[in-house]
């Protein structure tokens, strides 16, 4: 792998290519192409491919702003090392669901590294109801194998401290805490929704109850400094097909409450499930049943196996510990809920949703759901019972 510094230009598909001749990863004379393909709100994807061969690399550059507002959202580049080492930490953990990191210029803001593009964004294969038997397997896998070996449960304080100070990523946080916590629970300018809802969204902004707990999942996110978090674990975040997951784009990792990844993927699960009907519906409710039954079962046996803390074998503290996670997890997927209806950031699973009564109708389910996600969570015991309110709201 290697690591090298210049002053930063925006790359081209021309000077991607000469990059990624300058690799050594295509046999010399190789006749390379470029395409940049990122569809996310922030960054650059260059996918450089070998016609001949088949092969194909993808190169990830940060802009100094927010690609999706443009250059009056200035946004730090140094999310792309953020990003990068995160997923070479994660990798150490759970090496075959991240994707392999070839090369990183910090000064350039890239990373290069292994073309998925077998594979299918996870949300658009939902959307188009695609089942991916070992989706919730894996992702429950991950959670707990990222989260639980980043933690304090099984490293040394002076490690973790390391970390956390090598994962201080207050830019991207800060727009998860307007994103998520904040602005749609006020009538702020970065919210985005139909007329139809206003009514619906004013309900949020006046519910007083809602906004204290809301308020209480924010302070969450500001201050538990737990594990390495994922930072923005959403469908749109995940490559699947029938026998293979990968998680990437991490570029909003930093040490937070492990419930706000396990919440955010859940939530996003959620999202899809009340698209769906039938035996289609049910398949996206197994996955959220079986992601936090992946989770819990792995994060315990790791406890148990490599746990290093001293308060590990004292009764009832793994049970604590996740039933804090639980809740938390409940919490978060309320507020990422609300967050993709009436925020900035939408999701195709519910604006993809043509005829307008359906999608409307819809929306305001999910938002009464994110709600009583938010204002129950401390009375919400199992998934059984968190599948049963999404049912109850649907
Ligand atoms: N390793 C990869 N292999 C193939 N395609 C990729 C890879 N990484 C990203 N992409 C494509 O680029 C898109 C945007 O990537 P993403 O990392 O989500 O960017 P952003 O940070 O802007 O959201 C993805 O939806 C996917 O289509
Ligand atoms: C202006 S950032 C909005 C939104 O975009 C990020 O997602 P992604 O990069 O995967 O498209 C993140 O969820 C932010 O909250």
């Amino acid at each position: 792998m290697t690591t090298t510094t210049q002053s930063y230009k925006a790359l081209t598909d021309e000077s991607a290519i000469a990059l990624a001749e300058s690799l050594n990863f295509f046999s010399q004379g190789a006749k390379l192409e470029s395409q940049e393909i990122g569809d996310g709100n922030l960054n650059y994807v260059f996918k450089i491919t070998d016609g001949e061969s088949g092969k194909g690399l993808i190169i990830k550059q940060a802009l100094p702003y927010a690609k999706v507002v443009g250059e009056s959202w200035p946004l730090t580049l140094k999310r792309a090392t953020i990003e990068a080492n995160a997923l070479k930490k994660h990798g150490e953990f759970v090496p075959e669901l991240v994707p392999a990191v070839y090369a990183t210029n910090e000064e350039l803001a890239f990373t290069v590294m292994e073309d998925l593009s077998h594979l299918t964004i996870a949300r658009e294969g939902l959307i188009s109801g695609e089942a991916y038997p070992k989706l919730s397997a894996d992702i429950g896998k991950y959670l707990a194998k990222t989260l639980f070996h980043t933690s304090d449960f099984a490293l040394h304080p002076f490690e973790k401290k390391r970390l956390a100070v090598e994962f201080s990523n207050p830019e991207l946080c800060k727009i998860t805490e307007d994103l998520i916590f904040t602005d749609p629970f006020f009538d702020h300018e970065t919210n985005d929704f139909e007329p139809e809802l206003q009514t619906a969204v004013e309900a949020i902004w006046n519910n007083g109850p809602l906004k204290l707990e809301a308020a209480k999942l924010k302070k969450s996110f500001l201050t538990e400094a737990e594990a390495l978090l994922h930072g923005d674990l959403h469908t749109g975040s995940i490559f699947a097909s029938e026998t293979e997951t990968k998680v990437i784009d991490p570029e909003f990792a930093f040490y937070g409450p492990i419930g706000f990844d396990v919440g955010l993927f859940l939530a996003n699960l959620i999202a899809q499930a009340v698209t769906r009907e039938g035996e289609k519906r049910e398949a996206v409710i197994r996955h959220i049943e079986n992601t936090w039954k992946v989770f819990s079962s792995t994060f315990s046996e790791l406890w148990e196996e490599k746990g290093i803390e001293a308060f590990k074998d004292t009764k009832g503290y793994k049970e604590f510990v996740l039933e804090k996670i639980f809740q938390d997890a409940i919490g978060f997927a309320g507020c990422e809920l609300i967050r993709r209806t009436i925020g900035l950031a939408h999701v195709k699973d519910l604006d993809g949703i043509e005829e307008p009564e359906r999608r409307i109708g819809l929306k305001k389910q999910v938002l009464q759901t994110g709600e009583a996600l938010i204002v129950k969570r401390k009375d919400l015991p199992t998934i059984a019972a968190v599948i049963a309110l999404v049912e109850e709201q649907n």
